[in-house]
């Protein structure tokens, strides 16, 4: 019998305290292979905090986490794992083409000809300088650089947030796009919780630094008699506001 691949991440007991106090707290979770999951819950709830230690770029105070079974060493990202946020740190001054040699340049098992066919598909000249480019443009170049990494997981830490809602639509299809037929397990935080219905098959909402809901979202809307993603979330970050 093949032996059980590692899942993508799996936290135990895991917490984070900065100097103001525990931002997280007690997390146990599992993240199946091969969903898209939608990590969600109010400013302050601990989604950053959680994807930091999840890419190893923050240590955990307490507990364990491990991303295909290895614990974060504190040296870089693991290679089977991409994160892109919000900032989008690509260098203005580059071009496309020089962006994208830079993340050939950086990891080991990049993939130049994939990285190069997300340009084409967005529309993006490669000799266009980074600093030159739309929001949605610069989101697009961002996901080449994330996807080109070949990554197992891909984690995005609200990579829509400064987008108008046509562009969103359209970076959320690539990504699923993408995910779906590279088998790619990716991490979505977002605020717009409408957006994430019929995009995420699985949830994770944060409350207080807490794990308040985790799993199969079709699972979670049957056992709390629920239609929708966005209103199962709302009706639990309600509930912890009102407690
Ligand atoms: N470097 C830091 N030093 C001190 N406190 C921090 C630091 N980073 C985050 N925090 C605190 O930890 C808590 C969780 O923050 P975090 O950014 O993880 O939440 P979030 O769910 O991503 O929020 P948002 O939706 O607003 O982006 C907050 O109370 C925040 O003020």
């Amino acid at each position: 019998m093949e032996p059980r691949e590692h899942p993508p991440v799996v936290a135990e007991s895991l917490g984070k305290k900065y100097s103001r106090g525990w931002a997280l707290r007690d997390c146990t979770l599992e993240i199946p292979a091969g969903r898209i999951v939608a990590l969600v819950g109010p400013n302050g709830a601990g989604k950053s905090t959680l994807m930091g230690m999840i890419t190893g770029l923050l240590r955990p105070t307490t507990g364990r986490i491990a991303a295909f079974g290895d614990v974060p060493t504190g040296r870089g990202m693991h290679p089977a794992v991409a994160f892109l946020t919000q900032a989008k740190p690509l260098y203005p001054q580059f071009t496309v083409a020089e962006t994208l040699r830079y993340g050939r340049n950086a990891n080991p098992g990049w993939d130049q000809e994939y990285a190069e066919s997300l340009v084409e598909k967005a529309k993006v000249p490669f000799g266009a300088r980074v600093g030159t480019l739309s929001g949605g443009q610069r989101t697009r170049v961002a996901l080449a650089l994330a996807l080109g990494k070949r990554p197992r997981l891909l984690v995005l830490d609200e990579p829509l947030a400064d987008l108008d809602p046509l562009a969103r639509e359209t970076v959320l299809q690539t990504l699923v796009e993408e995910a779906r037929t590279q088998g790619i397990t990716v991490l979505l935080s977002s605020h717009v919780l409408a957006e994430l219905e019929n995009v995420c098959d699985h949830l994770v909402l944060l409350t207080s630094g807490q794990v308040r809901l985790a799993g199969d979202v079709d699972r979670l809307l049957r056992e709390h008699g629920e239609s929708r993603l966005s209103r199962l979330a709302l009706a639990h970050m309600r509930e912890e506001v009102a407690a």
